[in-house]
């Protein structure tokens, strides 16, 4: 597997994938027209915000099937593109909040105290006391706008420094806004009453202008702003007006809507603002921290395994994924083995899920089915991301059934796999962290769902078993394991052997074969 790592990120998370096997390329900075040569020979990607993945580097990207943004916005990333494609996209979505939020305290005392130009004009031999005369924070009213991560951050710190916080976000509840210390305000009153505004959210068909000429006048003079979230969220040529006007007393800015920004650029110059070139994630703690986050989820995908910080699946909590986890390998077992024992068209599939599991969402176990039965059958490669649309698409009912009864297991998964002639039913269940297949069509087993599988129902009389015992050994396949047991149908039986060699067609003929055989199946779960 080779992976590439585009905008320069912490050797840490390299290092980690490195050691994993995996060739890892890191360029520190990517031109547009390199990354789309060269995209098609790796399997992943990790970028920052410099690096666009667009549409067109996704279609050169013929075997990409993971792309990990080391930071939180992915809006350098065509999500809806990569989600047709079945390429998952991760990120990092804590891993820079502390340096975001310190970053943004920054930027406001720096502004507030004329800092940068304080320094500039002192390194020069200025000695300007009465010039660069601030204000404090202490008793100033700050709007929040966004009260995610680092919102939360900073009305935190921003308490410490005694501010009254006011905020607007219309996704958060009055209850955790009021565990933030924060009182909720409109839009209209943040406008109106705040002496500071700082902006903490994506930009958005909803955010983007969301501080343009007709707010901006709105405010009260002498008001300060700051971005460190987005660039476009506060419109950069109205903003510059009013710093002008004399409305904005101060603006600290870490991100542009064109960026790196055009020599032009109407900020540029204007007393008052301070610009940082997009240094909110910035510290060396971030960097390794978004570094490992993206290493470990890339990690993670390559294996087979869900990620938790994919963007374009649905999301899970660390509760849900700390319950759920033990079971996807099981899960993924179940339904490759289901569906090549059900042979021809999927009609429907039920995930049954029974005892303390059902108390979480196992929606994403339910797809671990369906990726296990969909993967030997298709072409393109199935994940957590596409895996249910692939379901869709071929027409596949597909329910969950959750049963808090059990009656022989703590926990127990069934999968019903239905085509238009039969149904294949498997069960399988957990003992300490290892998965078992339990039952074969209501019929008790206790199988290993990694080894290769041969599954032969058959006809309950003396030889068989002994024939196909020959058939194997004549042609040098070792029998790790054997069961048998009665099926439903009064005279017949299911014979499930374990098997340590792949079984070639000719040997699988001979078993056809046999006198009193009805169906024999190999299940290869190399296949996943
Ligand atoms: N400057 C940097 O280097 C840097 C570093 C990290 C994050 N960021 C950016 O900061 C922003 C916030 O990051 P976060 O980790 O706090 O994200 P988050 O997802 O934790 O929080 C975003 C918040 O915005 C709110 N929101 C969404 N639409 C809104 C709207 N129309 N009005 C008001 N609130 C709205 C959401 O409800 C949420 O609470 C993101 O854009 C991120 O990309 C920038
Ligand atoms: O969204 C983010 O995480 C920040 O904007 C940081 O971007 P960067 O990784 O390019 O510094």
């Amino acid at each position: 597997m080779k992976i590439l790592a585009a905008d320069g990120v912490s050797p840490k998370g390299i290092e980690i994938l490195r050691n994993e096997g995996y060739e890892v390329v890191v360029k520190d900075k990517l031109p547009a027209d390199e990354l789309l040569a060269i995209i098609g020979e790796y399997d992943a990607l990790i970028v920052r915000s410099a690096s666009k993945v667009t549409k067109e580097v996704l279609e050169a990207g013929k075997n990409l099937k993971i792309i990990g943004r080391a930071g939180v916005g992915v809006d350098n990333i065509d999500v809806a593109e990569a989600t047709a494609r079945g390429i998952v996209v991760i990120n990092s979505p804590g891993g820079n909040t502390i340096a975001a939020t310190e970053h943004t305290m920054g930027m406001m005392l720096a502004m507030a105290r004329h800092i940068p130009i304080a320094n500039e004009t002192t390194q020069k031999g200025e000695w300007n006391r009465k010039k660069y005369v601030g204000v404090e924070l202490r008793g100033k009213t700050l709007g929040i706008v966004g009260l995610g991560r680092i919102g939360a951050g900073i009305a935190k710190r921003a308490q410490a420094f005694e501010m009254d916080v006011i905020g607007y976000d219309p996704y958060v509840t009055e209850d955790r806004a009021k565990a933030m210390g924060v009182r909720l305000a409109s839009l209209d009153d943040i406008v109106a009453e705040s002496d500071f505004i700082t902006v903490h959210m994506p930009l958005t068909a909803e955010t983007r202008n969301m501080f343009n000429k007709d707010n901006l006048h709105k405010m009260k003079k002498g008001v300060r702003l700051i971005n460190c979230a987005r660039g476009g969220i506060i419109n950069e040529q109205d903003l510059a007006d009013a710093v002008k006007e004399g409305i904005v007393a101060g603006a600290a800015i870490d991100v542009f809507t064109s960026e790196p920004m055009p020599a032009d650029h109407p900020l540029l110059g204007l007393p008052g603002v301070v610009l940082t070139p997009h240094l909110g994630a910035s510290t060396v703690e971030a960097q390794i921290g978004v570094s490992i986050d993206v290493a470990e989820g890339i990690r993670a995908h390559l294996k087979g395994e869900p990620v938790m910080t994919a963007v374009n699946m649905a999301p899970v909590s660390l509760q849900v994924m700390n319950v759920i986890k033990p079971y996807f390998d099981l899960a993924e077992r179940l339904g490759c083995m289901a569906g090549a024992l059900a042979e021809g068209p999927v009609k429907t599939v039920e995930a049954e899920y029974t005892g303390e599991i059902t108390d979480v969402s196992t929606k994403l176990l339910t797809t671990a089915v369906l990726k296990g039965m969909l993967n030997p059958i298709l072409e393109t490669a199935v994940n957590y991301v596409n895996a249910p649309s692939l379901a869709k698409e071929r027409g596949i009912t597909v329910r969950e059934v959750k049963n808090k009864e059990t009656a022989n297991f703590s926990n127990l998964l069934t999968v019903r796999v239905s085509t238009e002639k039969k149904t294949v039913t498997l069960q399988g269940a957990l003992f300490g962290t290892e998965g078992r297949i339990v039952t074969i069509d209501g019929y008790r087993v206790d199988v290993d769902p990694h080894k290769r599988i041969l599954v032969c129902p058959h006809t309950n009389c003396p030889g068989i078993i002994g024939k196909v015992g020959s058939i194997m050994g004549d042609a040098g396949i070792n029998i790790s394991g054997m069961q048998v047991s009665k099926t439903e149908q009064e005279g017949t039986n299911i014979m499930v052997l374990i098997v340590d060699n792949d079984i070639p067609d000719d040997v699988m003929a001979k078993v056809k074969s046999v006198d009193g055989i009805f169906g024999a199946k190999l299940i290869n779960f190399d296949l996943l």
